[in-house]
C-alpha cells in the first residue's frame, strides 16, 4: 500500500456563512472555496478528505508521504507530529488531521468497511445536540435576544433534539460579553423547554474566574449538563479552580493547543470534569482515539467537538464516555442541510428521536457528489 500520489482538487460553492472572531455567523450568499484532498497507493486504493490547502500538499505533504505505507497511520501520525515542531504555522493540527482522515478513508475503502468497524464498533446511532451559532446584534429573525434563543430551542425540541447547546453573544456584538444577559438567556430557554431537554452553555471564552463562577452557579440551578470554555483555556489553573468551585460539569479543553498531551495535563490537573476532544483539534482520528481511551481509563466522560462523518465514525466505536454528537452549527436563518453541496447526501441526518446514525458506506462514509466537484472545479 505504498503511497504513490497525492492530489488536490479546488472547487467553489455558495456559502451562507461568514466567519468572524473565530465564530460562524449567517451571512449573505458568498462564493467560497473547498478542496478535495486525495491519497492514492500503488495498487490504486484511494482515500479522501476535505479542506487541505493545495499549497500544503506540494510544499509539505508530498515530501512527507510519498513512499510511505498508507496503512501505517500510527507511523505517519508520529512523523507529522515530529514535523510540526518548528512548522506549526504551516502544518496545523487540522492539516495533520485531514491527512489522517484520508488515510482512514483509504483503509476503509480498501476493505469495504466503515471506519467505525475498523476501530471496533460499539453502537450505530448517537443522540445529537443542537449547537447554536453565536448571538446576533439586530438580525431580523436571528438570535437577537433571550426569547429568540427560547424560540429556537423550542423549534429544535420539536425537530427531535433532546439536547441544546447555546453560544451566546460574543464581541463585537454591542453589549457582549454580558454575564447577566447570558444568564437571562439560559433562564428563558430553560423556562421554555422545561426540564425534559438537556441544556449546555458555551459562552464568551475570556471571562474572569468570578464571571465564570457566577454564570456556572446560575446554570447549576437550572440543571444544565455542562459549561464549556468560559475562560482562556491557556489558564489551566483557572479551570482547576472553577471545577473545584462548581458542582456543574466543566467540559474542555476545546481550542487549547497541544493535542493529546494537553488533554492528559487537563485530566491530571483536575481542570475538567468532562474531557473534550475533536478530530481537527488533536490531529486526526488516530490521536483522537488516544484521548477517548485516556478519558475511559480515568472513568471520565469525553465530548467530541464539531459535526462531521469522521466524528460519527469515532462515536460509533465508543460507548461511554461520549454521550452526544454536536450537530451544528445551527441558526434559525440557516438551512443546515445545505451546507455541504459537494456531498450528494447529508452526512449526519437526524431521525425523529434525535439520533444521528453512523454512516455505513466504506471509509469515512461520505457520499461525494463528483459531478458537483467537476462542475465547480477551479485551477
Ligand atoms: O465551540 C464550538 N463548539 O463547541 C465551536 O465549534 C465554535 O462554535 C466555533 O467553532 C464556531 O463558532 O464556529
Ligand atoms: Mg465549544
Amino acid at each position: 500500500m505504498e503511497i504513490t500520489r497525492l492530489g488536490v482538487r479546488v472547487f467553489t460553492y455558495t456559502s451562507f456563512i461568514r466567519r468572524g472572531f473565530g465564530h460562524s455567523h449567517p451571512g449573505p450568499p458568498n462564493e467560497a472555496r473547498q478542496t478535495l484532498f486525495e491519497i492514492e497507493t500503488r495498487g490504486g486504493a484511494k482515500g479522501y478528505a476535505f479542506g487541505v490547502p493545495a499549497d500544503l500538499v506540494e510544499r509539505t505533504l508530498k515530501p512527507m508521504l510519498i513512499g510511505e505505507n498508507a496503512l501505517y497511520r500510527e507511523k505517519i501520525w508520529q512523523k507529522l507530529s515530529e514535523l510540526q515542531r518548528g512548522n506549526g504555522s504551516t502544518l496545523s493540527d487540522a492539516h495533520m488531521a485531514l491527512v489522517d482522515v484520508a488515510l482512514w478513508d483509504l483503509a476503509g475503502h480498501a476493505v469495504g468497511l466503515p471506519v467505525q468497524k475498523l476501530l471496533g464498533a460499539f453502537r450505530d446511532k448517537i443522540p445529537a445536540y443542537a449547537s447554536t451559532m453565536c448571538g446576533d446584534a439586530d438580525l431580523k429573525g436571528g438570535l437577537t435576544c433571550p426569547e429568540a434563543y427560547a424560540d429556537f430551542a423550542e423549534q429544535c425540541k420539536e425537530e427531535g433534539y433532546t439536547a441544546f447547546k447555546m453560544h451566546p453573544w460574543m464581541p463585537p456584538v454591542p453589549g457582549a460579553p454580558s454575564v447577566d444577559r447570558d444568564i437571562e438567556m439560559c433562564v428563558a430557554v430553560r423556562k421554555r423547554v422545561g426540564d425534559g431537554m438537556h441544556l449546555m452553555l458555551d459562552p464568551y471564552h475570556q471571562y474572569s474566574r468570578q464571571e465564570a463562577k457566577k454564570i456556572g452557579r446560575a446554570i447549576e440551578e437550572l440543571g444544565f449538563l455542562w459549561m464549556e470554555e468560559p475562560m482562556r483555556e491557556a489558564s489551566v489553573s483557572s479551570y482547576t479552580w472553577l471545577c473545584n468551585e462548581l458542582d456543574l460539569d466543566i467540559c474542555g479543553p476545546e481550542t487549547a493547543p497541544g493535542q493529546i498531551w494537553t488533554r492528559a495535563e487537563w485530566v491530571k490537573a483536575g481542570a475538567c470534569d468532562i474531557l473534550r476532544t475533536g478530530v481537527l483539534d488533536v490531529g486526526g482520528i488516530t490521536p483522537m482515539m488516544k484521548t477517548i481511551h485516556l478519558a475511559e481509563a480515568h472513568g471520565m466522560s469525553i465530548e467530541l467537538h464539531q459535526n462531521g462523518a469522521a466524528t460519527l465514525q469515532a462515536l460509533g466505536a465508543m460507548q461511554i464516555p461520549g454521550r452526544f454528537f454536536e450537530r451544528g452549527l445551527l441558526h434559525p436563518l440557516i438551512d443546515y442541510t445545505k451546507r455541504t453541496p459537494w456531498l450528494a447526501t447529508l452526512e449526519d441526518p437526524m431521525d425523529k428521536d434525535g439520533f444521528v446514525h453512523v454512516p455505513t458506506g466504506p471509509g469515512i462514509g461520505w457520499d461525494i457528489d463528483w459531478d458537483f466537484i467537476a462542475a465547480n472545479e477551479v485551477n
